[in-house]
């Protein structure tokens, strides 16, 4: 009975402030409540209309406290995917949903939902952390170690699983998806699909020695999306890339790719002490080749000035909505030059864990 009534009370929630929002009238919004209510007590749950479930993916993200790109949170494009039955079909929808958003490079925020979790038998679970992901060796003592370190976990479940990479700095790692119990099925990303980006710099012409490059756009696939007392545990998402998360983080990181030390050898930078400030010089000119080659490839992509610039338009216009904005300041200021942006001096975010919202989960491996 707790179940029903908490269910209940979420799903009231969520459907009042959700019915307020698309400006429907009260007895619509007394009528859904009903059926609802009604609903819930014959089968325990209850299914979200198109609507219902397209704005409530739409709210989870305009309530995310540590995204810096909400302004945006209106327009994102939410696909249904509920039907999805099989793991070829899933499989499908993923591979679909990567070129609808990359949308030959003008990249358009993109949700796919798969069904909610009611029935753990049929549970579906993407076990990628995101869709496109370059795999990590973590090599032996002989073999140097390779690729993307945080993704050496991961890249050992698909070797065991059969998937064979060519160890290498950037190889692609395929899709696992599993349903219930069943064991995980991989599928390679086709190659054509995913058009990589190789790292050229607007004044050090050498900069292509590096051999760096990066994927166009980031689909995360390992969060679960709850709206009114429903999850969704396979729901990717995707948004554009923020500059420093390539530059700064991806490959800038030790535990990354750790390759500040090689572009401060090409700039000939001096390495011996702290005080020449190499590194700062390194991630400034890394951060800078990241912005100009997606630009050179007409891929989008924001820079972190323009996307704090646009996080404080966010707050001015949550502000004329009557909405309180949820914040986590220490995730919400770029890892780059943050004192310079404007939510640094913002001591008013507070993180008010709000719902409908994204959640992480229990890692469907390991
Ligand atoms: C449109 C462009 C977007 C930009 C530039 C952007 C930028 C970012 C950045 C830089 C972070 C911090 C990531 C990190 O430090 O690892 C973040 C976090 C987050 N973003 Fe956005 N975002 C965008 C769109 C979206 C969309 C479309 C969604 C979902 C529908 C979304 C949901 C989230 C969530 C849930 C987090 C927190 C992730 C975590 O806790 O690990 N964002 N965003
Ligand atoms: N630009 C982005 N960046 C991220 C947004 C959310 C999460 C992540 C990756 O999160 C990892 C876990 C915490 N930091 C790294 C990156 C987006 C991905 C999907 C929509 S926008």
């Amino acid at each position: 009975q707790r179940n029903v009534d908490e269910l209940t009370g979420q799903a009231e929630s969520f459907i009042t402030v959700c019915y307020q929002e698309l400006e429907k009238s009260q007895s619509e919004l007394e009528r859904r409540l009903a059926d609802i209510h009604e609903e819930v007590i014959l089968t325990g749950t209850y299914i979200h209309t198109e609507e219902e479930l397209a704005h409530g993916a739409r709210m989870a993200w305009r309530h995310n406290s540590r995204c810096i790109g909400r302004l945006f949170w209106h327009s994102l494009a939410v696909i249904d995917a509920r039907g999805a039955e099989t793991v070829e079909e899933v499989a499908g929808a993923l591979l679909r949903h990567v070129e609808q958003a990359y949308n030959g490079g003008k990249v358009r925020p993109v949700i796919t939902v798969f069904r909610s979790d009611e029935q753990p038998d049929r549970t579906i679970r993407i076990w990628n952390h995101q869709l496109i992901r370059y795999a990590g060796y973590p090599g032996d003592g002989e073999q140097p170690r390779a690729g993307d370190p945080a993704s050496d976990e991961f890249t050992a479940v698909c070797r065991k699983l059969g998937w064979q990479g060519s160890g290498g700095d950037f190889d692609i790692l395929p899709l696992v998806i599993s349903i219930g119990g069943e064991e995980p099925r991989w599928f390679p990303v086709p190659p054509g699909l995913v058009q990589e980006i190789p790292l050229t710099h607007p004044e050090i012409g050498r900069f292509p020695e590096l051999c760096l490059r990066w994927y166009p756009v980031p689909v995360v696939s390992d969060m679960c999306l709850e709206i009114g007392g429903i999850r969704y545990p396979a729901a990717p998402f995707n948004g554009w890339y923020m500059e420093t998360e390539i530059g700064s983080r991806n490959l800038g990181d030790i535990e990354r790719y750790n390759r500040l030390p090689a572009v401060a050898d090409l700039l000939g930078l001096d390495r011996s002490t702290n005080t020449s400030l190499w590194k700062d010089r390194a991630l400034l000119e890394l951060n800078r080749a990241v912005l100009h080659s997606f630009k050179q490839a007409g891929v989008s992509i924001v820079d972190h000035h323009t996307a704090a610039d646009q996080f404080v338009r966010f707050q001015e216009q949550e502000s004329r909505q009557g909405r309180e904005v949820s914040g986590k300041w220490g995730w919400l200021i770029p890892p780059m030059s943050p004192s310079s942006t404007p939510i640094w001096n913002d001591n008013t975010l507070r993180d008010l864990h709000l719902s409908p919202r994204f959640m992480y989960q229990k890692k469907a491996y390991a």
